[in-house]
């Protein structure tokens, strides 16, 4: 679904991603993991367009690297963004109305965000009132709904467990092995090892804007080994 060769990613002078190659099959789940200043979040913001960078990125075939942010969302790549940037002043329904804004079938809009207050109950009871009032786990729930509601053909999620308490991270966990026995095909960046690769297929891990190692998720076993390497993180 996702292929990206060579991708090198700069910040006006700074160079954060030194080339890189990375792929995620149709249905899977691909954890980017490393440190912080890794590169992780500079390489999801060149595959949806908002950090300049060259090198391939191609979407189900079609070259996408020379398209702009917004012809990105509507060819199928969608967002869970770190810091989960939800509309504070808008309704839960109202944000979930925003992520299907680049939609063509508008009729199918109801029934879909109908679909996700059932499948997240919480965010169904709290529709009306403004997603600032919501907890940080139930922000990210929401941030993730509003994503999938463009109905994209891969999920970026970036840090979906920061600064949420252990419990509440396992719940999202649980929700992202859910989305991905759906058939959602996932790119998850993350810092915790150890709860990322119990839902992975395959496993890159970034450091200094380089992969340093790569393969498929049990060969890291439960993650400990890494997360010893992932310097300044805490499973
Ligand atoms: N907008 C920016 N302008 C200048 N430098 C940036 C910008 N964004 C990121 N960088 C730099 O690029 C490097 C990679 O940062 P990036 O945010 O991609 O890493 P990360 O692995 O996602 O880390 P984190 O977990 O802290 O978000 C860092 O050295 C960072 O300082």
């Amino acid at each position: 679904m996702l292929e990206i060769q060579d991708l090198k990613v700069t910040h006006g002078p700074i160079e954060a991603v030194h080339g890189i190659a990375l792929t995620v099959a149709e249905g899977a789940c691909v954890t980017l993991l490393g440190p912080n200043g890794a590169g992780k979040t500079s390489t999801l913001s060149a595959i949806t367009g908002t950090a300049r960078s060259t090198g391939l990125i191609r979407l189900a075939g079609t070259d996408i690297s020379r398209l702009p942010v917004e012809a990105r969302a509507k060819r199928g790549i969608a967002i869970s963004p770190e810091g989960r940037r939800i509309f504070s002043n808008l309704t839960v329904r109202e944000n979930l109305v925003m992520g299907a804004a680049g939609r063509r079938d508008k009729s199918a809009i109801g029934s879909d965000i109908r679909g996700w207050f059932e499948q997240f109950p919480i965010l169904g009871e709290r529709r009306d009132q403004p997603a600032g009032t919501l907890s940080g786990g139930e922000q990210q729930m929401l941030a993730i709904a509003r994503a999938l509601m463009s109905r994209p053909r891969i999920l970026l999620l970036d840090e979906p467990s920061l600064g949420l308490a252990p419990q509440i991270t396992a719940r999202i966990f649980d929700i992202i092995g859910d989305l991905k026995r759906q058939g959602i095909t996932i790119l998850l960046v993350e810092q915790n090892a150890t709860a990322a690769i119990e839902l992975s297929d395959y496993v890159y891990v970034l450091n200094n804007g380089l992969i340093s190692s790569e393969g498929p998720a049990e060969r890291y076993g439960d993650g400990s080994a890494l997360m010893d390497q992932i310097t300044g993180v805490h499973g």
